[in-house]
């Protein structure tokens, strides 16, 4: 058999996709819009205090395209910490006016290919890896997040590759990931046991168009040629409470 990277977790995280029920939106009068937008708000202000903790993040971005209207991603502590969040939104006057179209469940992963990970020290202590582990969540202008998985075929398989092999494939990945350092910021979120794909993959970055370029760079190296297998690609731009009612209104 061969070794299992070692990973460490550290945010669980739910990526909540909805749709607007335009036909309910518009049909209601100015009252019910208006208590739903302030119910609404609500909910979002909460996020702050819960930034300031230290004890999550969540951003929220429109979708661009018919798969979904917007996003909310949520990183917590815990699953029941993401469950009630799911609920409290379901309780809102806004959330009738919306329809489930996708959501991912994870737990932010950073795993031990490009680190030694012998040195008995607890990882948590490290700044550098609790930030990366607990990340709070960048705001930046777009956000592209597509779940996916590591080949498991006869000739291909990447759970068959011993240690030393992954770890050079993943060293070319990161050599290119770097190159993007400042214009693209990824959280990778494992998901094996939680939802239907491996990983999520969240990228973040003021330039829309440098996630095509890395996403297509990688796709030429050996990790991602041979081994990766994707789902559905979702690509948006980032709400705030003001650019959401505008966006809404009718
Ligand atoms: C923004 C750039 C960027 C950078 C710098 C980067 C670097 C790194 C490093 C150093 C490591 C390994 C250690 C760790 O940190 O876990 C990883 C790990 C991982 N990556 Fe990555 N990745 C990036 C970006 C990046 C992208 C765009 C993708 C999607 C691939 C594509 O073709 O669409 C991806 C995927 C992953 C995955 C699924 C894993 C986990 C693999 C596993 O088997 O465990 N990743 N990644």
């Amino acid at each position: 058999m061969s070794e299992a990277a070692l990973t460490l977790e550290g945010w669980y995280a739910l990526h909540d996709f909805r749709s607007l029920n335009w036909t309910a939106w518009t049909a209601a009068d100015d009252e019910e819009r208006a208590v739903a937008l302030d119910e609404l708000n609500a909910f979002i202000a909460e996020w702050a205090g819960v930034e300031e903790a230290n004890l999550g993040s969540s951003a929220w971005y429109s979708i661009v395209g018919q798969k979904a209207d917007f996003v909310m991603m949520h990183l917590r502590e815990s699953l029941e910490d993401l469950n009630k969040l799911e609920a409290a939104f379901n309780k809102t006057a806004f959330a009738p006016f919306t329809t489930k179209a996708y959501s991912y469940v994870s737990i932010v992963e950073l795993s031990n290919y490009n680190s030694g990970g012998e040195s008995g020290e607890d990882p948590m202590q490290n700044p550098h890896i609790a930030a990366r582990l607990k990340p709070v969540l960048p705001k930046a202008r777009h956000i592209c997040f597509y779940p996916m998985n590591k080949k498991r075929e006869l000739a291909d398989n990447w759970y068959m590759l011993d240690m030393a092999k992954r770890k050079e494939l993943m060293y070319s990945h990161g050599l290119i990931g770097r190159g993007y350092a400042g214009n693209v910021k990824q959280i990778i979120t494992g998901s094996v046991g939680f939802d239907d794909w491996e990983w999520g993959v969240t990228l973040f970055a003021e330039d829309a168009l440098q996630f095509k370029k890395l996403v297509y760079e990688m796709r030429f190296d050996e990790v991602s040629a041979r081994y990766g297998e994707f789902g559905s690609f979702y690509i948006g731009n980032l709400l705030t409470s003001e650019s959401f009612e505008e966006m809404l209104k009718v």
